[in-house]
């Protein structure tokens, strides 16, 4: 081990889970913990297109969007080092999961369509999918749709009424029991 090296339980780790689970908060403090290099990928296509997620679907739709996140994904495979937070949808698409889950662990936050709706509150306009009607109602719906996808995740970790640091150091046990079980 070079005086570099930092033992770690991996060095390419992905976040999933629906909107307001809290991938790009968490992933942030997972990769200072980690020493990692961290990316969301909602702010790595607002910074590559210039347009915020809002206006990129208000103007050239949710699957120039998905696109946007496919081509993103592929290029940040190559990375090394990195906390990447995914957006909500990414793992969705099986050709961004297939990739995700072979390239290091995936870690799935999970939170109450009660909180998700509480945090996403928080700064409304953010989400397109989640605007109109009833958004409690549009959160339990599309949970349930997607919940099987999140569940092809490595490492599962709940947020509800918990603190973020509480969360990143469960997230970094989990990471070291699949480190360990997953060994070549
Ligand atoms: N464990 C937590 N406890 C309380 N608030 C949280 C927690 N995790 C995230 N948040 C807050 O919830 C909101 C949504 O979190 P965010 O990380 O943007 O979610 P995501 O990226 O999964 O959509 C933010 O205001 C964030 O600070
Ligand atoms: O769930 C989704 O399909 C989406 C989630 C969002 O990211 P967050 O999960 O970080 O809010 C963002 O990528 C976009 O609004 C679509
Ligand atoms: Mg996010």
């Amino acid at each position: 081990m070079t005086r570099l090296e930092i033992p770690r339980p991996a060095t390419f780790i992905s976040l999933t889970g629906f909107m307001g689970a809290g991938k790009s908060r968490i992933g942030r403090e997972l990769a200072r913990t980690l020493m990692l290099h961290f990316i969301d990928l909602d702010r790595y296509i607002e910074r590559r297109t210039g347009l915020s997620i809002p206006d990129i679907f208000r103007h050239l739709g949710e699957e120039a969007f998905r696109q946007m996140e496919r081509e993103a994904v592929q290029e940040l495979l190559g990375k090394e080092y990195l906390v990447l937070s995914l957006g909500g949808g990414t793992f969705v698409d099986p050709e961004n999961r297939r990739k995700l889950l072979a390239r290091g662990p995936v870690v799935a936050l999970w939170a109450s369509p009660e909180t998700i709706l509480e945090r996403t509150l928080r700064k409304p306009g953010e989400r397109p999918l989640l605007q109109g009607e009833n958004p409690l109602e549009r959160i339990r719906t599309l949970l349930e749709a997607r919940t099987p996808i999140y569940r092809e995740a490595h490492v599962h970790v709940s947020t509800d009424n918990r603190k973020v640091e509480e969360v990143v150091e469960e997230i970094v046990e989990k990471l070291w029991s699949y480190a360990k079980a997953h060994r070549p």
